[in-house]
């Protein structure tokens, strides 16, 4: 016998204060001395059935919903417990896993989290594209590389970051962005265009040629399994929405100047147009640009600027007596920032931004004087679109946390899952999440096929978007019920629903209110019923 190998005899003598062992997924731990620190507490280990070892009963399976009586396992062997407690990663923190001894003899874990970068194989839990079996007229093999490559250098370089970013509040930091800046990360948030010719895409996966939406849409949805909405905002959205006035609007000497850097990762840039008076509508800002021989001077305030609080040049809307204008702005001594503390984590850089007689040459003018709100609305669509696509990346996060959830949670002797009104619930948001994606990607599919977003597309951006923020709202709800107290507790069993539930507001606000959105959607589709038309 291995001295790492026990039988269940031996396993169940150790079941008293003092000399704790128990077994999870056929591991054996000793948890003699950690008892007394465990963030639980003590007493909880030293309850009946927890200790003392019993032969495991068989996983509760989705399954298990259509094989009715189901057999109640609660409190009866220490893997339900746990996992009726505790995530899967707890077990995997270094400090934790070395308090595995050994194994039971003749067993063989089964609880086993998927590798990196590896599909999940819980229903729902990827797009259809990706789930054995069915098929999709929008991507292609080189989309199925590119997807493989994304999650895999996700989980590996960005996830354990995110993780850390999302709790202490910081930035991203300089080694991660560069990593980032390798393959290329910000260029490919913005789009299919110009900006990519000549740059080595995710190591090369993908050619600046073939790259298109439906690309873009998965680094998107990729980023938004993190569950970290406010790191996912951090990680240079400011870029994706205030680089793209600079692509279209700037002169070649301004684009030569700025964009290396900024999409090098050594600068960063934010959009700044919202202010304490003025948000939907982007008309009412009061920053004001006054024309001084070459330059512009700026003075005013904005406010909830993304990446703000370490934005080195600032994309903003100003109003001058012939009418709107978007200047590009350098951090200068008469350009200060300081924090908004928001909902989400801090970590997104969102910013009070004060222009305090700021300087700029005429030079940096993005478009004509009077042309600020063409610049800026022509700009908002596609953020809509990321903020929707971010969105559903969330939620279908959201389903398969509440399906595996429901399936390892017992209450009333039986999994969750066994009430019939969970199952409702979970109805809904899987029809939702799957209502969203089928919408999203036949957008996408209008952005590969039309030169911008206009007309009939831009209806539907705009009634897609509330439609998908709305449905975020809901499903947040639904997680948050069934997760009860862990639903609204940061950390632990429930963090990523919290974090959803704290943050799928945002989606409803980026961009424009999902209402004005909506609106705006019906007024375009209602000037287009066409005037003979009669029921
Ligand atoms: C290897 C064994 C175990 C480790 C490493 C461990 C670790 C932890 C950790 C880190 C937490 C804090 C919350 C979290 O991060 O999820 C926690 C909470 C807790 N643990 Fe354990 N635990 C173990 C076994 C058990 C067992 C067998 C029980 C059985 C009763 C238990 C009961 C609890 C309870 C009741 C909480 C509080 C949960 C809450 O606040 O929602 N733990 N444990």
């Amino acid at each position: 016998m291995s001295s790492k190998d026990f039988t269940v005899d031996e396993v169940a003598q150790h079941n008293k204060q003092g000399d704790l062992w128990i077994v999870i997924d056929a591991k054996v731990y000793d948890l003699t001395r950690f008892a007394d620190l465990h963030p639980g507490g003590a007493n909880v280990l030293w309850a009946p059935g927890v200790g003392k070892y019993q032969v495991p009963s068989p996983p509760i399976s989705w399954n298990a919903l259509t094989q009715p009586p189901h057999t109640p396992t609660a409190g009866k062997d220490a893997t339900d417990v746990f996992f009726g407690l505790h995530r899967h990663e707890v077990l995997l923190r270094p400090q934790y896993a070395r308090l595995q001894i050994g194994t039971v003899r003749g067993e063989t874990e089964r609880i086993k989290p998927p590798a990196p970068g590896a599909l999940s194989r819980v229903p729902y839990a990827e797009p259809t594209w990706l789930s054995p079996g069915f098929h999709s007229p929008y991507y292609n093999d080189g989309h199925r590389r590119f997807h493989n490559a994304v999650r895999a250098f996700f989980m590996a370089e960005v996830y354990p970051e995110a993780m850390r970013c999302e709790e202490n509040g910081k930035r991203v930091s300089q080694a991660l962005v560069d990593k980032l800046s390798a393959m290329n990360f910000l260029a490919m948030r913005i789009g299919p265009g110009k900006h990519l010719q000549g740059r080595v895409l995710m190591g090369g996966v993908v050619t600046p040629e073939e790259y298109d939406h439906f690309h873009e849409l998965i680094l998107n949805l990729e980023l938004a399994r993190f569950g970290t909405r406010g790191f996912v905002d951090g990680l240079l959205n400011g870029g994706v929405i205030a680089l793209p006035p600079i692509f279209n609007f700037g002169s070649p000497d301004i684009q030569a100047r700025y964009v290396p850097e900024i999409l090098g990762g050594k600068k960063y840039i934010a959009l700044a147009i919202t202010e304490a008076f003025a948000g939907s509508d982007v008309a009412g800002v009061q920053t004001v640009a006054v024309r001084d021989g070459d330059d512009w001077v700026v003075t005013g305030t904005k406010k909830w600027i993304t990446n703000g609080t370490f934005a080195d040049y600032f994309t903003t809307l100003c109003r001058t007596d012939q009418g709107p204008l978007v200047l590009l702005i350098p951090r200068s001594d008469n350009v200060s920032t300081k924090p908004v503390k928001t909902s989400y984590s801090s970590t997104a850089g969102t910013a009070y931004v004060i222009f305090d007689g700021a300087r700029v040459p005429a030079s940096h003018m993005l478009g004509k004087v009077g042309q600020g709100l063409y610049v800026i609305l022509s700009n908002f669509n596609h953020e809509r679109w990321m903020v929707a696509a971010t969105s559903l990346g969330a939620q279908r996060v959201i389903v398969e946390e509440c399906l595996k959830w429901t399936n390892q949670r017992i209450a009333f002797k039986k999994p969750l899952h066994a009430q019939a009104v969970i199952r409702a619930k979970l109805a809904l948001m899987i029809e939702r999440v799957e209502a969203c994606q089928a919408w999203i990607e036949n957008i996408t599919h209008q952005m590969n096929n039309v030169r911008s977003l206009a007309g009939a597309v831009v209806v539907h951006v705009s009634t897609d978007y509330r439609f998908i923020s709305r449905s975020g709202r809901e499903t947040a709800e639904d997680a948050t019920q069934m997760f009860g107290g862990r639903g609204i507790t940061m950390g632990g069993m429930g963090k990523i629903v919290e974090n959803f539930h704290r943050t799928s507001p945002f989606d409803a606000i980026l961009a424009g209110a999902e209402d004005v959105l909506g609106d705006l959607g019906v007024r375009q589709a209602i000037r287009k019923i066409p005037k003979d038309a009669r029921l």
